[in-house]
């Protein structure tokens, strides 16, 4: 069995070989090296979909895409959407976790949540898309090297610090997994996806 991951991100694709640990994940730049999309949406789940149907249209198979992003709750939701941006455009995730901290130099209210849209666009009928959340706050420095992105100043409300923990251990708890559970209980779509020749051969 193999999906196709339409997007770029190592530590995305990383998190998705874990939740999915039977099932073959191939990320898309393995089969169309220039894939790129410009996310011209506002919302996640636009984005979502904008990246979903894009390589299913160019791959003619079932693909699923993940738009995802840390929403502060001090900072009216930023970086939300623009969370891969947030330091301009070709940010690394040092330029951008600097720019976080710094925005909430003294700062009380540090909640914050991570949020992750699955779209699922299937050649012929209407693409889907699932939500996931993980609430908890960022952190007043950086904590462990683990995990990509924001996670090194992330904790949760259970008080587990998703740099510090292990890609498994995030892969029980994070957005990304409860995104995937509900994509996995709509078990009609989900059979589709997994009873598709990924495109692995071509
Ligand atoms: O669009 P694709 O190709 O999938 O890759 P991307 O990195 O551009 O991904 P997004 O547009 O969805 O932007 C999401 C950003 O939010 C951050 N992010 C998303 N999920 C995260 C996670 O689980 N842990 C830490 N940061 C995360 C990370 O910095 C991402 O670059
Ligand atoms: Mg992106």
């Amino acid at each position: 069995m193999k999906i196709v991951i339409a997007t770029g991100n190592k530590g995305k694709i990383r998190d998705f070989k874990t939740i999915f640990s039977d099932v073959e994940v191939i990320g898309i730049k393995e089969l169309l090296p220039d894939f790129e999309v410009e996310e011209t949406e506002d919302t996640f789940e636009g984005n979502a979909v904008l990246k979903a149907e894009s390589a299913s249209k160019a791959l003619g198979l079932p693909v699923i895409s993940d738009d995802s992003g840390l929403c502060v709750d001090a900072l009216d939701g930023a970086p939300g959407v623009y969370s891969a941006r947030y330091a301009g455009l070709g940010a690394s995730d040092e330029d951008n976790n600097r720019k976080l901290l710094a925005a909430l130099t003294d700062v009380e209210n540090r909640s914050a949540r991570f949020v992750c849209v699955i779209a699922l666009a299937i050649p012929g009928r209407d693409t889907r898309s699932y939500v996931g959340q993980l609430h908890g706050e960022i952190l007043e420095s950086s904590a462990g090297e683990g995990g990509f992105g924001y996670d090194p100043l992330f904790k949760t409300l259970q008080g587990e610090h998703l740099g510090m923990i292990s890609t498994e251990q995030k892969g029980e708890i994070s957005h990304r997994r409860k995104a995937l559970e509900k994509l996995k209980h709509d078990a009609s779509a989900f059979e589709i996806l997994l009873n598709h020749d990924g495109g692995a051969d071509k």
